[in-house]
């Protein structure tokens, strides 16, 4: 069997991970239609790309089904419960970066720090008689940091895209998201609270710990990790 390389198929991922490694040696293409999920990887011999949804890949390395795959921090995090026994990271690549951060609305004068969250949600349960609202698609770490700084009363709301909007639409009262330039945070007036960031991620090559690889698997890994790391 041949190397399994996982690569975004799409979306903000994928064109700067083709470039990364083709400075490095390693040609990534896609086949001639843009809709068929099919490519191949020249330069490292015994290597087959496998095109997936960034958000796909961690459940792919953890299963064992790629060996190498790219993806943000991110989407292992969360997607990944103890992701450090599932899979390693070979190397951040420098780009997608990304912070996930609690937000609230700009009007929330008192509030700007998890202490201050803490004392605001239990007021609003007490005064609405439910939970303050928080819209994420990022359950694991948002649960893991709020219960870090102390922080109980509140309920999480699944948004899965246009998660700033659910404040004017009165679907939740803040939000956990992904920024990059702040631009639809401002937009939407919120703001975002001081300490955090909840994490910092960028897009990263990962290696699964969940295969057992033959010796043709292993003679094409350390040849593209050599690629990869200059070394070679
Ligand atoms: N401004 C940004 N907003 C959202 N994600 C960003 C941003 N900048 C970088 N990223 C990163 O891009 C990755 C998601 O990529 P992308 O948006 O292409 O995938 P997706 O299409 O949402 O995933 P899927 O294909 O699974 O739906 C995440 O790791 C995220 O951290
Ligand atoms: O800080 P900024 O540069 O404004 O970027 C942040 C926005 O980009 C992402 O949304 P995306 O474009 O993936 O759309 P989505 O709402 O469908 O997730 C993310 O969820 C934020 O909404």
């Amino acid at each position: 069997m041949s190397l399994k390389l996982g690569v975004p198929s799409k979306g903000r991922l994928m064109e700067k991970t083709f470039k990364w490694f083709e400075k490095r040696g390693v040609t990534l293409s896609r086949s001639a239609s843009d809709r068929e999920y099919a490519g191949r990887v020249d330069g490292v011999d015994g290597v087959d790309l496998v095109l997936l949804s960034a958000g796909e890949i961690p459940r792919e390395l953890a299963a064992g089904r790629i060996h190498l795959g790219v993806t943000g921090t991110d989407l292992v995090h969360e997607k990944l419960p103890r992701w450090e026994q599932q899979v390693e990271q070979v190397e951040p690549m420098g780009f997608g970066q990304a912070d996930l951060i609690l937000a609230v609305p700009q009007s929330w004068v008192d509030v700007d720090t998890v202490d201050d969250l803490d004392a605001v949600a239990s007021a609003f349960r007490a005064r609405h008689g439910h939970r303050l609202r928080i819209a994420t698609k990022y359950h694991r770490l948002v649960r893991e940091f709020l219960t870090d700084g102390g922080v109980a009363d509140y309920q999480l709301v699944d948004s899965q895209g246009a998660t700033e909007g659910t404040v004017k639409n009165e679907t939740a009262e803040m939000v956990a998201d992904i920024t990059s330039t702040g631009e639809t945070l401002r937009a939407n007036h919120l703001k975002i609270l001081s300490d955090g960031p909840v994490l910092k991620s960028q897009a990263t090559l990962w290696r699964s710990r969940s295969v057992v690889m033959t010796d043709k698997e292993k003679a094409a890994l350390k040849q593209m990790l050599a690629l990869l790391r200059g070394e070679s």
